[in-house]
């Protein structure tokens, strides 16, 4: 790790306990310098935070990895188009990120810390800046709603067409959706749960538990119906097929984490003769397994394709019990193939421990999930 990286991650350690306070700090100075920039975000506050520094602590993890913070914040960048965000807001963030640091790290920050946050924002502000300035596509697309089909009081499986085209994205991406009717101005990220289509029609599976907080989720999933209007981000992510590949493939899903997986099995439907695939599909009972008819219609027309479902919380289920990333392991070792995994982050972080163990190398997994792994 060079210095610079160092730097970083060793100055991170002084705030990320201290998670709220950074984040109301770095809002409060923000609307202070700047009150027009409060009409950018959303009337709830709540939860914003969260997203801010999440995306800051990608970015920090990623710093080591030229190629992937580079790709990482020019989509980052092409997204937050959505937002409005202009060149000059970068500034004021980049001022109240760093009076927000220095406040919450208290006795521990020093000089270098504060240079290298600084190179750091610069860095990440002229990438991000470079990416919205390359995009030729809309900062957002209007989708209107085709159908919608719920699963069980907590589910919803819905497509929805793109009224401006194309809307161009790659199996296993994800995208920002707003539901402006209910909730404008708060974007959440779901994966694309079909292949790309001329019909510029997109597929997403949600599940918010109905005593949850999620707003967008619970709207999507007990509010939206056909014919309302949705908005939808540039297509962001790289949990996408690598084409150049002849190794054999490995889907691990748990819940809706089915999304980007049944994506990336009708992308491979389009084109595969020589990989087998097999995919791991967990859910907590039988009637949670709400995608398993549509995965089972497709082993029925891909001879190269064979699905292992499993139920964690369901002693009646008549197949494979227990967690996902322990059926994988059962059936293991994966060592020479290509891993997608895709859930909560606690079945993701269990799931690369198996797939470690079996000495699968980092580069050929790929893993989605939308909490801190
Ligand atoms: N909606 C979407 O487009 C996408 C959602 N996700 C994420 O997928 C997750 C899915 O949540 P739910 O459907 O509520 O799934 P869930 O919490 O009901 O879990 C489904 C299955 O995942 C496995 N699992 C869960 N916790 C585990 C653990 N600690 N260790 C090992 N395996 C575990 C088990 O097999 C379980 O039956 C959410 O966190 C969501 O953010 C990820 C990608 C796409």
């Amino acid at each position: 790790m060079d210095n610079f990286a160092r730097l970083l991650k060793e100055s991170w350690t002084l705030v990320e306990q201290e998670r709220v306070r950074l984040s109301d700090h770095f809002y409060a100075r923000l609307f202070l310098l700047d009150p027009e920039l409060r009409k950018l975000f959303p009337v709830q506050m709540a939860g914003q935070g969260d997203r801010l520094l999440e995306a800051i602590i990608a970015a920090i993890h990623t710093v080591d990895d030229p190629e992937g913070f580079d790709e990482f914040l020019r989509a980052l960048g092409r997204d937050h188009r959505k937002y409005h965000v202009e060149a000059a807001h970068f500034d004021t963030m980049g001022v109240a990120l760093l009076d927000a640091l220095r406040s919450t790290a208290g006795d521990g920050w020093n000089l270098e810390y504060d240079q290298a946050w600084r190179d750091a924002y610069a860095a990440i502000a002229e990438k991000m800046l470079a990416g919205a300035a390359a995009d030729g596509d809309p900062p957002f697309w209007h989708a209107e709603v085709l159908t919608h089909e719920r699963h069980g009081p907590d589910t919803a499986v819905f497509t929805c067409r793109a009224l401006q085209y194309p809307l161009s994205w790659k199996a296993g991406q994800y995208v920002s959706v707003e539901v402006p009717r209910h909730h404008p101005r708060v974007w959440r990220t779901y994966s694309v749960a079909n292949a790309p289509n001329d019909d510029n029609v997109l597929e997403f599976h949600v599940r918010t538990p109905a005593e949850a907080a999620g707003w967008v989720s619970g709207a999507l999933v007990r509010r939206v119906k056909p014919g309302d209007l949705l908005r939808v981000a540039a297509p962001m992510g790289s949990m996408t097929l690598d084409r150049s590949s002849e190794r054999d493939i490995l889907c691990v899903a748990g819940g809706v984490g089915l999304a980007p997986v049944k994506a990336l099995v009708e992308e491979l439907a389009g084109y595969n003769r020589a990989r087998w695939v097999h995919v791991f599909y967990g859910a907590r009972t039988e009637a949670d397994l709400y995608g398993l008819d549509r995965l089972r219609e497709l082993v029925a027309a891909h001879p190269w394709l064979s699905v292992t479902a499993a139920c964690s919380d369901d002693p009646d289920f008549d197949g494979e019990q227990g967690d996902i990333s322990d059926v994988v392991a059962r059936y293991g070792p994966w060592t020479t193939h290509d891993c997608y995994v895709s859930g909560s982050a606690a079945m993701v972080r269990s799931t690369l421990r198996v797939l470690a163990a079996d000495d699968v190398p980092p580069q050929h997994t790929r893993y989605d999930t939308f909490g801190n792994l």
